[in-house]
C-alpha cells in the first residue's frame, strides 16, 4: 500500500463531549499492555490529554531500551508513538487499531532522555481515523528527533474477542468490563 496521505474526504471528527479534560493523565487502558500498563520490561509511557484532538506521551527511555549501544532502540521508539497514537481513542471514544505506522527517524534517542511526543488527528474518513505525531527530545520545544504518520481503523469489540487469546480477553473483561472508554 502507498504512503499514508489524508483523503479529500476526510473530516475533522468532534471531540468527545466526554472526552478526558486537557491536561488529565490518561488512564491504563490495560494493565498489561507493553505500551502504557505495568508491565517490567514495557514502556511505562504516561500520556494526557491535551487540548482539542491531541494527546502528549512522555516516553523515559532506559537501559532496558537499547537497540545499539547507549541509543534506543528504533522498533521501541515506534511502539512509543503507536501507543500515544493510539490514546488519540480517548478523545474521540472510539476503538481502533493500528492500519499502517509510518515512522521518520531523525535524530538519536540517547538511553535518559526522555521523549515528549504530540499526538494529533488529522481527520476521519469512514472507518480511517488519520493521526500524526512528533517526538522532541528533553523538552517540549526539544530537538526534533521523530516524526510519525498512522492509518488507524475503527473496530469493534467482537474483533479483540475474535482474535485475542481467551484468557487475556476474560481477564480484560475483569479488569474493565470491557468498557473502552468509561
Ligand atoms: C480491553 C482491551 C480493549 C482495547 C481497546 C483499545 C482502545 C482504548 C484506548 C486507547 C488504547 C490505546 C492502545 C494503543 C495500542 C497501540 C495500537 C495497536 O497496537 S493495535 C494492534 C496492531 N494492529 C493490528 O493488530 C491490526 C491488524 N489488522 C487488522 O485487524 C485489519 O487489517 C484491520 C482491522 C486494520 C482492517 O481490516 P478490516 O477487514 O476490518 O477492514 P479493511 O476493509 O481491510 O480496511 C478498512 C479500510 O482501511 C484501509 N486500510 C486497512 N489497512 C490499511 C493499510 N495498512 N494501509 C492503508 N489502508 C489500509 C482499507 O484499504 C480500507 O479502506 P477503504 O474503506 O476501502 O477506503
Amino acid at each position: 500500500m502507498n504512503s499514508i496521505e489524508l483523503p479529500a474526504d476526510a473530516e475533522l471528527p468532534s471531540r468527545h463531549p466526554k472526552a478526558p479534560a486537557p491536561g488529565t493523565e490518561l488512564p491504563v487502558h490495560y494493565q498489561r499492555c507493553f505500551g502504557c500498563g505495568d508491565v517490567d520490561a514495557g514502556l511505562h509511557l504516561k500520556i494526557r490529554a491535551g487540548e482539542g484532538l491531541t494527546v502528549t506521551g512522555l516516553f523515559q527511555v532506559t537501559e532496558h531500551h537499547q537497540g545499539a549501544p547507549g541509543l534506543a532502540h528504533g522498533g521501541l521508539l515506534a511502539a512509543a508513538f503507536d501507543e500515544t497514537l493510539g490514546s488519540l481513542n480517548w478523545l474521540l471514544h472510539t476503538t481502533t487499531v493500528t492500519g499502517r505506522l509510518e515512522t521518520d527517524f531523525r535524530r538519536p534517542v540517547p538511553v535518559d532522555s526522555t521523549l515528549h511526543i504530540l499526538a494529533k488527528v488529522d481527520g476521519l474518513a469512514g472507518r480511517k481515523l488519520y493521526v500524526s505525531a512528533e517526538g522532541r527530545l528533553n523538552a517540549v520545544d526539544g530537538p526534533l528527533a521523530l516524526t510519525a504518520r498512522g492509518l488507524f481503523v475503527k473496530v469493534g469489540i467482537e474483533h479483540f474477542v475474535k482474535h485475542g487469546r481467551p484468557q487475556d480477553i476474560a481477564e480484560a473483561v475483569d479488569e474493565r468490563g470491557f468498557e473502552v472508554n468509561p
